[in-house]
């Protein structure tokens, strides 16, 4: 038995959950949302009690901090000693990397080296591994990468159509992300629906902070929206999403921004907050929309753009049996899926929009005779995280 931490650092959250495993026990989880806005959330639950706290948190060390002073002040922090293993996010692992690796030195100075492949992510990751590492000396730490599912896409797949040698000079190729979440939820997917996953043609929706599309085909990432870095793709919460990149150097010229700072823009304030002008947060929009025409058109955009790649997908696939939402909005918000799911009738997708409304953390979404299953499966990184950790603490 051995007592494993897993953390997972997103760009909005970071979230943990101290698990026993080899019995998969959640002895305690909790996550800070909302990190680097206004009204942040707390909250860790441990032996049937919650906590919750809202306050304002700026940054990942911020959030460390206050979740490991309240660890103690909940007398958790004894745990500590029992802690054999501690799993870390990361989302970069470019080549180096293609599954999860105890973190030596080495390891660790190339997940820092990976920063300009996640530049909101990786430094984070990097610092909550060092925080953890001085914390528990002992214990054994290891990298769960979001890369390493996309490792099967083919070159096809994955290269943009650049001169073929900045490819080999310096790895510019889409890596894509959230592969531990589509993994899981893929594979949850198949179980809910009693099918082996290699036999379907399934999208998982991975929509939060950060959000992307994967298509799953023979049970492997068949491709996946994300690229060289997390700001491909979909439209996000303050990320863009897919732009003519021709556009960035025309704004930069105009706006006399740094290179540094246009990346800035890109990845800080565009997305949701962008189009908004008002929050970042899903929430946010959904309880304005009806009186804020750029709220509700932040949305409408975010509604469309995952339409789109479901299509692209479908098509690359050739055909589409199951579609799975999941992640802080594919999770918690049915007039997101309900809008999505409108768009996709043409698919030959019926729903009940009452049962899309229900909050069961596993549902078919989709009526019977839908051409496609539709599901809503709450994503649990965690857990997939401290599963490696016992793997490779058992090869040890
Ligand atoms: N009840 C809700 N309705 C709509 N959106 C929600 C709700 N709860 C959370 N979200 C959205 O989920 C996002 C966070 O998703 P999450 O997967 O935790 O993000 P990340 O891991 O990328 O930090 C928030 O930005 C918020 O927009
Ligand atoms: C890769 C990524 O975008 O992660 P997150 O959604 O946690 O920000
Ligand atoms: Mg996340």
């Amino acid at each position: 038995m051995a007592m494993i931490m897993a953390v997972n650092a997103g760009s909005s959250s970071l979230k943990f959950q101290l698990i026993e495993m080899p019995a998969e026990k959640v002895i305690a989880k909790g996550q800070v949302e909302r990190i680097g806005l206004t009204d942040s959330i707390f909250t860790l639950k441990f032996n049937g009690e919650k906590v919750e706290l809202i306050q304002d948190i700026n940054d990942h060390e911020q959030a460390i901090n206050l979740l490991l002073n309240q660890l103690q002040e909940h007398n958790l922090i004894e745990q500590f000693n029992d802690i054999k293993g501690v799993g870390h996010r990361v989302v970069a692992g470019g080549e180096w990397f293609n599954k999860s690796h105890i973190i030596d030195e080495d390891a660790l100075e190339k997940i820092e080296r990976l920063a300009s492949y996640a530049p909101l992510h990786n430094p984070a990751n990097a610092m909550g591994i060092r925080v953890f590492q001085e914390l528990l000396p002992d214990a054994v730490s290891v990298a769960v990468f979001d890369t390493a599912f996309h490792q099967t896409l083919t070159r096809d797949k994955y290269l943009y159509a650049l001169p073929y040698e900045y490819y080999t000079k310096y790895g510019a190729r889409k890596y894509g992300m959230h592969g531990t979440s589509h993994r899981y939820v893929a594979h949850r997917g198949a179980e809910v629906m009693g099918r082996d996953l290699k036999d379907l043609k399934m999208i998982t929706l991975h929509l939060g902070a950060g959000a992307s599309v994967t298509a799953i085909k023979d049970g492997v990432s068949f491709d996946t929206s994300m690229g060289f870095t997390p700001l491909a793709g979909l439209m996000m919460a303050t990320r863009t999403g897919d732009v003519d990149p021709s556009l960035v150097y025309y704004i930069q010229e105009r706006e006399g921004l740094t290179n540094e700072q246009m990346l800035n823009v890109l990845n800080k304030k565009s997305g949701l907050l962008g189009i908004s002008t008002i929050s970042s947060d899903m929430r946010d929009l959904q309880d304005v929309e009806a009186t804020n025409e750029h709220a509700a058109l932040a949305m409408k955009m975010f509604v469309n753009r995952v339409v789109r790649y479901v299509g692209e997908y479908t098509a690359e696939m050739g055909g589409l049996d199951a579609l799975v939402f999941t992640a802080g909005i594919g999770e918690n918000s049915s007039i997101i899926r309900e809008r999505v799911l409108e768009q996709l009738a043409y698919m030959g997708i019926t729903f009940d929009p009452e049962v899309n409304k229900r909050r069961d953390d596993e549902m078919i979404i989709s009526n019977p005779d839908s051409k496609v299953t539709v599901m809503k499966i709450a994503t649990n990184e965690e857990l997939m995280i401290a599963r490696d950790v016992q793997e490779l603490m058992n090869e040890q």
